[in-house]
């Protein structure tokens, strides 16, 4: 049979020779232009004043020794199982640790040491020039449950030592920290170091179960006291190497937000009866299926619509071909983007609200009809939508009036700090990284995971969520997962990193912009 020309396919074949022609004018446009129509990211700072009166660098004695006091600190379990039931026999013992291996932090006369809510530290270090806002470094003590029968290689309260790597519950979330810091100040004032710029070191003992009794009441006497903090620093995001396609060498990603969350409670009560005649649907099936409909059905991809914008703008120089044109041009290229970075879970974290089924029960016995079947369900929010948005989508997906949809917990996410060249925080930190880590690139990120840092928004707009922690493939699955680990080389620099940053945080003014 003949195809008829047609005035209509006549039309339809000028549209389409337009449209590849337009896509073509603007790919061209992409490849020539570049970055135009992106932010301008890499402005470099001037000549920084230098504060660094004390060199970062460890004798081979204190290689050792840092890294003995990590490995005690691990095996302490200080492991939080819920708001109400937490380790408190292991964190009395790690307070006991502190104040064993840290004898100069916890004796100067520098130094103010409070326990607050019981086991959680705050620690006051005044500066010389009482005028200068003050800063705050904070971390977590408690850890989440490791059970050695998931698949660890090494017992996960052990610290065993194996191939370069120390192993066990904490040693990237967030003991690291914890340890670092306070060695880092240990080994300054070992060395005479005083502070220009006064700071307050917090160590929260429950952040893992909400921080409701450290974090919270820190805030609060430090609120009681009037203290308003120039920028906050807590655990969070990470140094990334070899886990985005494209990108060359390692990138800092400083968290200058945090996700939201909602955790909500689906459940579902039938009649009990006996397994011999039951009805079509159980209460087990139906909320497995209003389960299933939630994963199924993911929360939009709101990929540019948040500071993850950002992260690539700030990357795109350090992206190969043809990567560079994508991040470089996201008015074009963002479909595409998005589109690939939510097929890996660490990288989908950042474009949507992600949804996870964490709990479910039900049933007694095997010949009975549960009678009761219950979930819950654990979402957490993207920069662009609030709680209130994320619950609508709940229920509206959910959609069956014989599903309970309770409402749990959660809050909105996390304001965004500032990362631009005037903002003292995030260049100060930057500059650390480049001090330390001179072969990385730093951008800004959303943290995907909560902090303790959350609650510290009346006492400061600038919080950040960085640990210089390298995390390369595979390392998603070691955070609340099996094998969590961290190089001894990496420990060293992480020392290094907080040593350095207290140093620089000395700085008055930062540099204008280089001319
Ligand atoms: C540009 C995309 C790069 C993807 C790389 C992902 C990098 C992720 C790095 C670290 C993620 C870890 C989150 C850390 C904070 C977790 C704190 C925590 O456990 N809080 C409790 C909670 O959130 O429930
Ligand atoms: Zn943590
Ligand atoms: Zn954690």
């Amino acid at each position: 049979m003949k195809t008829k020309i047609t005035k209509k396919t006549i039309l339809k074949f000028f549209g389409i020779l337009l449209l590849i022609l337009v896509l073509s004018v603007l790919i061209l446009f992409a490849v020539v232009i570049g970055r135009t129509f992106t932010f301008k990211v890499n402005t470099e700072l001037g000549q920084w004043e230098n504060a660094t009166t004390i060199y970062p660098s460890l004798s081979p004695e204190q290689k050792k020794q840092l890294l003995e006091n990590l490995k005690v600190a691990v095996q302490i379990p200080t492991v939080s199982f819920s708001e109400s039931k937490q380790n408190t026999t292991a964190l009395q013992e790690f307070d006991l640790l502190l104040r064993r291996v840290f004898p100069k932090v916890f004796s100067s006369s520098l130094v103010q040491h409070e326990m607050v809510g019981n086991y959680s530290h705050l620690l006051t270090v005044p500066g010389s020039e009482a005028d200068l806002e003050p800063y705050m470094l904070l971390a977590h003590i408690d850890v989440v449950p490791a059970d050695e029968a998931d698949g660890w290689d090494a017992p996960p309260f052990s610290a065993q030592e194996l191939n370069g790597f120390i192993y066990g519950r904490g040693t990237i979330d967030n003991k690291q920290s914890v340890m670092g810091i306070l060695q880092a100040l240990e080994y300054l004032l070992e060395r005479g170091y005083t502070p220009r710029r006064s700071f307050y070191i917090g160590l929260g003992h429950d952040e893992e179960v909400s921080g409701s009794q450290g974090a919270v009441n820190i805030v609060k006497l430090l609120k009681s006291r009037g203290v308003k903090l120039l920028y906050v620093l807590d655990e969070g995001l990470t140094i990334m190497d070899g886990v985005v396609d494209g990108l060359i060498g390692p990138g800092a990603l400083i968290g200058v937000s945090e996700k939201g969350q909602a955790t909500v409670k689906l459940s579902v009560s039938t009649p009990p009866g006996h397994s011999s005649m039951p009805p079509r649907e159980s209460s087990i099936g139906i909320l497995a299926s209003a389960v299933a409909r939630l994963e199924k059905n993911r929360m939009p991809n709101l990929f540019g619509h948040g500071p993850e914008r950002a992260t690539f703008e700030h990357l795109a120089h350090k992206f190969g071909w043809p990567y560079r044109m994508v991040m470089s041009n996201l008015w074009l290229f963002s479909s595409l983007l998005s589109g690939v970075l939510e097929g890996q879970p660490d990288t989908n974290a950042f474009v949507r609200t992600t949804t996870a089924v964490t709990m479910f029960n039900s049933g007694v016995k095997i010949n009975v009809m549960p009678a009761y079947a219950e979930a819950f369900v654990n979402f957490r929010i993207h920069s662009s939508q609030t709680l209130q948005e994320v619950l609508k989508l709940i229920e509206s997906t959910v959609s069956d009036e014989r599903v309970k949809v309770e409402f749990v917990s959660g809050f909105d996410p996390l304001p965004i700090s500032s990362y631009d060249e005037d903002t003292f925080g995030y260049q100060i930190i930057k500059k650390t990284v480049h001090d330390i880590f001179p072969e990385v690139t730093v951008s800004p990120g959303v943290c995907v995971g909560n902090t303790d840092s959350r609650h510290y928004t009346e006492l400061s707009p600038d919080i950040y969520r960085f640990v210089p922690s390298w995390y390369k493939p595979g390392d998603s699955a070691r955070f609340h997962g099996v094998n969590e680990r961290i190089s001894i080389q990496n420990y060293e620099e992480i020392v290094l990193f907080y040593f350095q940053l207290m140093q620089n945080s000395d700085i008055i003014n930062l540099p204008g912009p280089r001319i």
